[in-house]
């Protein structure tokens, strides 16, 4: 467990839709619309004490004092490729909250991650940061990620993923343990080629049909 923690969403809403990413016949149309929805929820979850700021507003029928996410607040950082999938859902949440991208891809025989590319939004480093990815397998991908926007000046990360492998979660608090992860569910192992199983296989091909 990492230090800042792990939160599992089990809603019965996301682990409908956890199985479906699951499902090996799931094909990249529904596998792709179905990481969008559970982006969504993931993000809701990971953002509850999210601070607002005071706004005072006109309903049709009244003056009263209500609250609205200040810009600057959040930003979303996704790791390619496959964190797209997710950032897309907390985009359709939050509009307008930034969006930068670090391009990671794992080393099929070390499994260690390899840097390809990095744009970060101007003024990142005074926002809470969403990083997104839905597998945290060996954790080497999101504890390079955080690495980097720690070296951007980031101080409050959250790390959202589908699912979590025991390592994952251990490489994390070894690395990272301020940084809460959530998750919809932590599975069993690794495989011997660092597959998390049961899993749900390769996140990027299965969402751009690249298998
Ligand atoms: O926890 P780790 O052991 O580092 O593995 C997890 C990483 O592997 C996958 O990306 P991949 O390298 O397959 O790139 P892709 O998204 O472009 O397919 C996944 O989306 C994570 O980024
Ligand atoms: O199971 C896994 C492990 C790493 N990356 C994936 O996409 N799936
Ligand atoms: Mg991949």
């Amino acid at each position: 467990m990492t230090a800042a923690g792990v939160t599992v969403v089990d809603h019965p809403v996301a682990q409908h839709k956890l199985t479906l990413l699951r499902r090996a016949a799931t094909p990249p149309s529904l596998f792709r619309r179905t990481l969008r929805e559970l982006g969504a929820l993931l993000a809701y979850e990971a953002l509850r004490d999210l601070p607002v700021a005071a706004v005072r507003i006109e309903t049709p029928v009244a003056e009263m004092d209500a609250s609205e996410i200040a810009q600057g607040t959040l930003a979303v950082v996704s790791i390619l490729r496959a964190g797209n999938g997710l950032a897309d859902g907390v985009s359709d949440l939050l509009p307008d909250a930034p969006v930068g991208h670090i391009g990671l891809r794992r080393d099929e025989a070390t499994l260690k991650p390899e840097r390809y590319y990095l744009n970060l939004p101007r003024g990142i480093g005074r926002a809470r940061v969403l990083l997104v990815d839905p597998m945290l397998a060996t954790g080497g991908s999101a504890a390079d990620a955080i690495d980097q926007l720690r070296a951007a000046g980031v101080r409050e990360i959250r790390f959202v993923c589908v699912l979590a492998a025991p390592e994952g979660l251990a490489h994390m608090a070894e690395r990272h343990p301020d940084v809460p992860v959530v998750t919809a569910a932590i599975d069993s192992r690794l495989n011997e080629v660092g597959y998390i199983v049961p899993g749900l296989g390769d996140a990027g091909d299965r969402l751009y049909g690249t298998v």
